[in-house]
Protein backbone atom coordinates (compact mmCIF):
# COMPACT_ATOMS: atom_id res chain seq x y z
CA UNK A 1 0.00 0.00 0.00
CA UNK A 2 1.11 3.69 -0.65
CA UNK A 3 -0.05 6.80 1.10
CA UNK A 4 0.63 10.08 0.05
CA UNK A 5 -0.84 12.47 2.65
CA UNK A 6 -0.64 16.19 2.34
CA UNK A 7 2.54 15.91 0.67
CA UNK A 8 3.90 19.55 -0.91
CA UNK A 9 7.70 20.09 -2.53
CA UNK A 10 9.18 23.65 -3.11
CA UNK A 11 12.58 23.64 -5.14
CA UNK A 12 12.89 27.32 -4.47
CA UNK A 13 9.97 29.43 -6.12
CA UNK A 14 8.54 26.09 -7.64
CA UNK A 15 6.03 24.16 -6.15
CA UNK A 16 6.47 20.86 -7.97
CA UNK A 17 4.11 18.17 -5.69
CA UNK A 18 1.17 20.63 -3.96
CA UNK A 19 -1.03 19.17 -1.14
CA UNK A 20 -1.19 16.25 -2.74
CA UNK A 21 -3.20 13.05 -1.06
CA UNK A 22 -4.25 9.61 -2.56
CA UNK A 23 -3.86 5.90 -1.16
CA UNK A 24 -2.69 3.12 -3.93
CA UNK A 25 -4.18 -0.33 -3.14
CA UNK A 26 -2.64 -4.09 -3.47
CA UNK A 27 -4.11 -5.86 -6.32
CA UNK A 28 -4.60 -3.32 -9.12
CA UNK A 29 -2.57 -1.15 -11.38
CA UNK A 30 -2.53 2.37 -10.28
CA UNK A 31 -2.07 4.71 -13.49
CA UNK A 32 -0.32 8.05 -12.10
CA UNK A 33 -0.82 10.00 -14.80
CA UNK A 34 -0.52 14.05 -15.49
CA UNK A 35 1.19 16.01 -18.42
CA UNK A 36 4.68 16.93 -18.43
CA UNK A 37 5.84 18.92 -14.86
CA UNK A 38 2.64 17.64 -13.52
CA UNK A 39 5.16 16.17 -10.06
CA UNK A 40 4.44 13.06 -11.24
CA UNK A 41 8.42 11.69 -10.93
CA UNK A 42 9.05 14.55 -7.59
CA UNK A 43 6.22 12.37 -5.75
CA UNK A 44 7.57 9.19 -6.90
CA UNK A 45 11.66 10.33 -5.99
CA UNK A 46 9.62 11.47 -2.31
CA UNK A 47 8.27 8.43 -1.95
CA UNK A 48 11.26 6.55 -2.56
CA UNK A 49 13.35 8.41 -0.06
CA UNK A 50 15.54 10.20 -2.91
CA UNK A 51 14.16 13.68 -2.13
CA UNK A 52 12.78 15.05 0.98
CA UNK A 53 8.94 16.69 1.27
CA UNK A 54 8.84 19.95 2.30
CA UNK A 55 5.74 19.24 3.94
CA UNK A 56 3.51 16.11 4.54
CA UNK A 57 4.26 12.62 3.87
CA UNK A 58 4.48 9.70 1.56
CA UNK A 59 4.77 6.17 3.04
CA UNK A 60 5.38 2.38 2.03
CA UNK A 61 3.42 0.08 3.76
CA UNK A 62 2.77 2.59 6.56
CA UNK A 63 6.37 3.66 6.96
CA UNK A 64 8.45 6.30 5.22
CA UNK A 65 11.20 4.52 3.16
CA UNK A 66 13.98 5.77 5.01
CA UNK A 67 12.68 3.93 7.93
CA UNK A 68 11.84 0.73 5.73
CA UNK A 69 14.00 -1.97 7.72
CA UNK A 70 14.75 -4.12 4.18
CA UNK A 71 13.64 -1.07 1.72
CA UNK A 72 14.48 -3.53 -1.53
CA UNK A 73 12.29 -6.05 0.19
CA UNK A 74 9.30 -3.79 0.63
CA UNK A 75 9.59 -2.03 -2.70
CA UNK A 76 10.90 -1.70 -6.00
CA UNK A 77 11.43 0.71 -8.33
CA UNK A 78 12.16 1.99 -12.36
CA UNK A 79 13.55 5.60 -12.15
CA UNK A 80 16.13 5.77 -14.53
CA UNK A 81 16.58 2.40 -16.39
CA UNK A 82 19.63 4.35 -17.90
CA UNK A 83 21.73 4.67 -14.98
CA UNK A 84 23.32 0.89 -15.18
CA UNK A 85 27.41 1.11 -15.82
CA UNK A 86 27.52 0.18 -19.45
CA UNK A 87 30.96 -2.24 -18.61
CA UNK A 88 28.97 -4.24 -16.57
CA UNK A 89 27.96 -7.04 -17.20
CA UNK A 90 23.72 -8.01 -16.74
CA UNK A 91 24.00 -10.75 -14.08
CA UNK A 92 26.98 -8.84 -12.05
CA UNK A 93 24.82 -6.13 -11.79
CA UNK A 94 22.74 -7.62 -9.76
CA UNK A 95 24.52 -9.77 -8.11
CA UNK A 96 26.27 -6.96 -7.01
CA UNK A 97 23.11 -4.91 -5.67
CA UNK A 98 21.70 -8.43 -4.02
CA UNK A 99 25.01 -8.69 -2.19
CA UNK A 100 24.53 -4.91 -0.98
CA UNK A 101 20.92 -6.00 0.45
CA UNK A 102 21.12 -9.64 1.79
CA UNK A 103 19.47 -11.20 -0.85
CA UNK A 104 20.38 -14.19 -2.09
CA UNK A 105 22.28 -14.39 -5.43
CA UNK A 106 20.31 -17.09 -6.97
CA UNK A 107 17.22 -14.70 -6.87
CA UNK A 108 19.22 -13.21 -10.08
CA UNK A 109 18.78 -15.94 -11.83
CA UNK A 110 15.18 -15.81 -11.27
CA UNK A 111 14.45 -12.11 -11.82
CA UNK A 112 16.42 -12.20 -15.06
CA UNK A 113 14.54 -15.18 -16.15
CA UNK A 114 10.97 -13.36 -15.23
CA UNK A 115 12.04 -10.47 -17.81
CA UNK A 116 13.23 -12.60 -20.60
CA UNK A 117 16.94 -11.59 -20.36
CA UNK A 118 18.19 -15.55 -19.03
CA UNK A 119 20.13 -15.80 -22.21
CA UNK A 120 22.44 -12.45 -22.36
CA UNK A 121 23.07 -12.30 -18.71
CA UNK A 122 26.69 -12.56 -19.70
CA UNK A 123 26.41 -10.07 -21.67
CA UNK A 124 27.66 -6.44 -21.12
CA UNK A 125 25.01 -3.99 -20.14
CA UNK A 126 26.80 -0.68 -22.73
CA UNK A 127 25.69 -3.27 -25.62
CA UNK A 128 22.01 -3.41 -24.63
CA UNK A 129 19.15 -1.79 -26.52
CA UNK A 130 16.60 0.63 -24.77
CA UNK A 131 13.92 -2.22 -24.34
CA UNK A 132 16.76 -4.59 -22.44
CA UNK A 133 17.58 -1.88 -20.13
CA UNK A 134 14.44 -1.51 -19.24
CA UNK A 135 14.03 -5.07 -18.83
CA UNK A 136 16.65 -5.22 -16.64
CA UNK A 137 15.62 -2.23 -14.56
CA UNK A 138 12.79 -4.14 -13.99
CA UNK A 139 14.73 -7.05 -12.95
CA UNK A 140 16.52 -4.61 -10.22
CA UNK A 141 12.96 -3.95 -8.90
CA UNK A 142 11.80 -7.18 -8.59
CA UNK A 143 15.28 -8.55 -6.50
CA UNK A 144 14.08 -8.34 -3.43
CA UNK A 145 10.38 -9.85 -4.37
CA UNK A 146 9.08 -6.47 -3.33
CA UNK A 147 5.44 -5.86 -2.64
CA UNK A 148 4.98 -2.48 -3.48
CA UNK A 149 6.34 -1.60 -7.04
CA UNK A 150 6.78 1.76 -8.49
CA UNK A 151 7.90 2.56 -12.17
CA UNK A 152 8.14 5.73 -13.94
CA UNK A 153 6.97 6.06 -17.68
CA UNK A 154 7.98 2.85 -18.20
CA UNK A 155 6.69 2.12 -21.80
CA UNK A 156 8.89 5.49 -22.91
CA UNK A 157 10.50 4.57 -26.15
CA UNK A 158 10.02 1.33 -26.47
CA UNK A 159 8.96 -0.37 -29.39
CA UNK A 160 4.68 -2.18 -29.90
CA UNK A 161 6.40 -5.54 -28.67
CA UNK A 162 8.37 -3.69 -25.50
CA UNK A 163 5.01 -2.24 -24.40
CA UNK A 164 2.82 -5.12 -24.52
CA UNK A 165 5.50 -7.05 -22.66
CA UNK A 166 5.91 -4.08 -19.85
CA UNK A 167 1.70 -4.36 -19.83
CA UNK A 168 1.36 -7.28 -19.25
CA UNK A 169 3.85 -8.05 -16.72
CA UNK A 170 2.44 -4.92 -14.44
CA UNK A 171 -0.57 -6.48 -14.85
CA UNK A 172 0.66 -10.20 -13.69
CA UNK A 173 2.47 -8.72 -10.55
CA UNK A 174 -1.07 -6.41 -9.28
CA UNK A 175 -2.70 -9.91 -9.81
CA UNK A 176 0.26 -11.65 -7.47
CA UNK A 177 -1.68 -8.95 -5.27
CA UNK A 178 1.37 -6.56 -5.07
CA UNK A 179 0.88 -2.46 -5.33
CA UNK A 180 1.66 -1.48 -8.59
CA UNK A 181 1.85 2.38 -9.66
CA UNK A 182 3.02 2.84 -12.81
CA UNK A 183 3.36 6.81 -14.12
CA UNK A 184 2.56 8.25 -17.81
CA UNK A 185 1.95 11.11 -19.58
CA UNK A 186 -0.15 9.03 -22.20
CA UNK A 187 -3.71 8.12 -21.13
CA UNK A 188 -3.64 5.59 -24.23
CA UNK A 189 -1.51 3.33 -22.78
CA UNK A 190 -3.28 3.81 -18.89
CA UNK A 191 -6.45 2.79 -20.49
CA UNK A 192 -5.30 -0.46 -20.93
CA UNK A 193 -3.02 -1.52 -18.71
CA UNK A 194 -4.73 -0.13 -15.31
CA UNK A 195 -7.68 -0.46 -13.18
CA UNK A 196 -7.43 3.03 -11.34
CA UNK A 197 -6.27 6.46 -12.24
CA UNK A 198 -4.64 9.12 -10.34
CA UNK A 199 -4.61 11.99 -12.20
CA UNK A 200 -2.47 15.41 -11.22
CA UNK A 201 -1.71 18.89 -12.15
CA UNK A 202 0.47 21.07 -11.29
CA UNK A 203 1.52 19.11 -8.43
CA UNK A 204 -2.34 19.05 -7.51
CA UNK A 205 -5.00 15.93 -7.28
CA UNK A 206 -7.33 16.25 -10.52
CA UNK A 207 -8.74 12.69 -10.20
CA UNK A 208 -8.74 9.44 -8.17
CA UNK A 209 -11.04 7.60 -10.23
CA UNK A 210 -11.38 3.84 -11.38
CA UNK A 211 -11.14 3.90 -14.90
CA UNK A 212 -14.62 2.80 -15.84
CA UNK A 213 -15.95 5.90 -13.77
CA UNK A 214 -13.57 8.13 -15.20
CA UNK A 215 -15.70 6.79 -18.80
CA UNK A 216 -19.07 7.26 -17.14
CA UNK A 217 -18.11 10.88 -16.05
CA UNK A 218 -17.66 11.49 -19.50
CA UNK A 219 -21.11 10.03 -20.93
CA UNK A 220 -21.89 11.40 -23.74
CA UNK A 221 -25.44 10.28 -24.20
CA UNK A 222 -27.27 7.11 -25.42
CA UNK A 223 -26.96 6.33 -29.18
CA UNK A 224 -30.44 4.71 -30.13
CA UNK A 225 -31.44 3.36 -33.78
CA UNK A 226 -35.20 2.44 -34.28
CA UNK A 227 -37.46 2.58 -37.63
CA UNK A 228 -39.78 5.02 -35.76
CA UNK A 229 -37.18 7.70 -34.56
CA UNK A 230 -40.30 10.11 -34.13
CA UNK A 231 -42.24 8.16 -31.86
CA UNK A 232 -39.63 7.44 -29.59
CA UNK A 233 -38.40 10.95 -29.76
CA UNK A 234 -41.97 11.36 -28.32
CA UNK A 235 -41.70 9.00 -25.54
CA UNK A 236 -38.30 10.02 -24.49
CA UNK A 237 -39.23 14.21 -24.50
CA UNK A 238 -42.67 12.81 -22.47
CA UNK A 239 -40.42 11.61 -19.51
CA UNK A 240 -38.11 14.48 -19.43
CA UNK A 241 -35.20 13.19 -21.91
CA UNK A 242 -33.48 14.84 -24.87
CA UNK A 243 -33.08 13.99 -28.23
CA UNK A 244 -30.64 14.74 -30.81
CA UNK A 245 -29.83 13.99 -34.51
CA UNK A 246 -26.39 13.10 -34.71
CA UNK A 247 -24.60 12.95 -37.96
CA UNK A 248 -24.28 9.49 -38.46
CA UNK A 249 -27.47 8.56 -37.85
CA UNK A 250 -29.74 7.19 -35.06
CA UNK A 251 -30.69 9.50 -31.97
CA UNK A 252 -28.39 10.07 -29.26
CA UNK A 253 -30.85 10.09 -26.08
CA UNK A 254 -29.76 12.07 -23.15
CA UNK A 255 -30.96 12.38 -19.42
CA UNK A 256 -32.35 8.58 -19.40
CA UNK A 257 -29.92 5.21 -18.53
CA UNK A 258 -30.19 2.63 -21.23
CA UNK A 259 -32.66 0.32 -19.31
CA UNK A 260 -35.13 2.90 -19.04
CA UNK A 261 -34.72 3.68 -22.50
CA UNK A 262 -35.63 0.42 -23.64
CA UNK A 263 -38.19 -0.12 -20.91
CA UNK A 264 -39.88 2.85 -22.28
CA UNK A 265 -39.89 1.91 -26.44
CA UNK A 266 -40.95 -1.64 -25.37
CA UNK A 267 -44.23 -0.10 -23.21
CA UNK A 268 -45.05 1.59 -26.68
CA UNK A 269 -44.39 -1.94 -28.74
CA UNK A 270 -41.65 0.55 -30.55
CA UNK A 271 -38.92 -1.27 -31.89
CA UNK A 272 -35.32 -0.65 -30.97
CA UNK A 273 -32.10 -1.89 -33.55
CA UNK A 274 -29.53 -0.55 -31.48
CA UNK A 275 -28.83 0.98 -27.72
CA UNK A 276 -25.54 1.99 -27.17
CA UNK A 277 -23.81 4.16 -24.30
CA UNK A 278 -21.75 6.97 -25.82
CA UNK A 279 -18.57 7.93 -23.89
CA UNK A 280 -15.80 10.46 -24.85
CA UNK A 281 -13.01 8.85 -25.17
CA UNK A 282 -10.45 8.56 -21.82
CA UNK A 283 -8.14 10.98 -23.91
CA UNK A 284 -10.40 13.05 -24.44
CA UNK A 285 -11.87 13.26 -20.82
CA UNK A 286 -8.02 13.14 -19.90
CA UNK A 287 -7.38 16.39 -22.08
CA UNK A 288 -10.26 18.08 -20.67
CA UNK A 289 -9.56 17.42 -17.04
CA UNK A 290 -6.03 18.95 -17.22
CA UNK A 291 -6.47 21.50 -19.61
CA UNK A 292 -4.94 24.68 -18.41
CA UNK A 293 -2.50 22.65 -15.96
CA UNK A 294 -0.05 21.93 -18.65
CA UNK A 295 3.21 23.61 -17.90
CA UNK A 296 3.85 24.59 -21.63
CA UNK A 297 0.93 24.85 -23.33
CA UNK A 298 0.50 25.86 -27.00
CA UNK A 299 -1.28 29.12 -27.64
CA UNK A 300 -4.39 28.21 -29.33
CA UNK A 301 -6.18 31.35 -29.96
CA UNK A 302 -7.91 32.51 -27.09
CA UNK A 303 -10.24 29.77 -26.83
CA UNK A 304 -10.24 29.06 -23.32
N1 LIG B 1 15.45 19.25 -8.80
C1 LIG B 1 14.59 20.18 -9.22
N2 LIG B 1 14.88 21.50 -9.09
C2 LIG B 1 14.02 22.45 -9.50
N3 LIG B 1 12.81 22.19 -10.06
C3 LIG B 1 12.47 20.90 -10.23
C4 LIG B 1 13.34 19.83 -9.82
N4 LIG B 1 12.72 18.67 -10.10
C5 LIG B 1 11.53 18.99 -10.65
N5 LIG B 1 11.37 20.32 -10.73
C6 LIG B 1 10.19 21.04 -11.25
O1 LIG B 1 9.07 20.52 -10.61
C7 LIG B 1 7.97 20.38 -11.50
C8 LIG B 1 7.51 18.93 -11.52
O2 LIG B 1 8.49 18.13 -12.20
P1 LIG B 1 8.40 16.54 -12.31
O3 LIG B 1 9.63 16.09 -13.02
O4 LIG B 1 8.12 15.96 -11.00
O5 LIG B 1 7.14 16.36 -13.25
P2 LIG B 1 6.64 15.08 -14.03
O6 LIG B 1 5.18 15.04 -13.85
O7 LIG B 1 7.43 13.89 -13.65
O8 LIG B 1 6.94 15.49 -15.53
P3 LIG B 1 7.51 14.64 -16.77
O9 LIG B 1 6.35 13.86 -17.31
O10 LIG B 1 7.92 15.75 -17.69
O11 LIG B 1 8.64 13.83 -16.26
C9 LIG B 1 8.46 20.91 -12.84
O12 LIG B 1 8.08 22.28 -12.94
C10 LIG B 1 9.96 20.79 -12.74
O13 LIG B 1 10.59 21.75 -13.56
Amino acid sequence: MIEVRELTKRYGATTAVDGLSFTVRPGTVTGFLGPNGAGKSTMMRVLLGLDAATSGEALVNGGRYTELRRPMKTVGALLDAGAVHGGRRAFDHLGWMARGSGIPVRRVAEVLERVGLAGVARKRVGGFSLGMRQRLGIAAALLGDPEVLVFDEPVNGLDPDGVRWIRELVRALAAEGRTVLVSSHLMGEMELTADRLIIIGRGRLIADTSVRELADRFRRGVLVRTPRPADLTAVIAGAGGGVDVPAGGGLTVTGLEVDAIGDMAAAHGIPLYEVTPRSASLEEAYMELTSGDTEFAAENGGTR
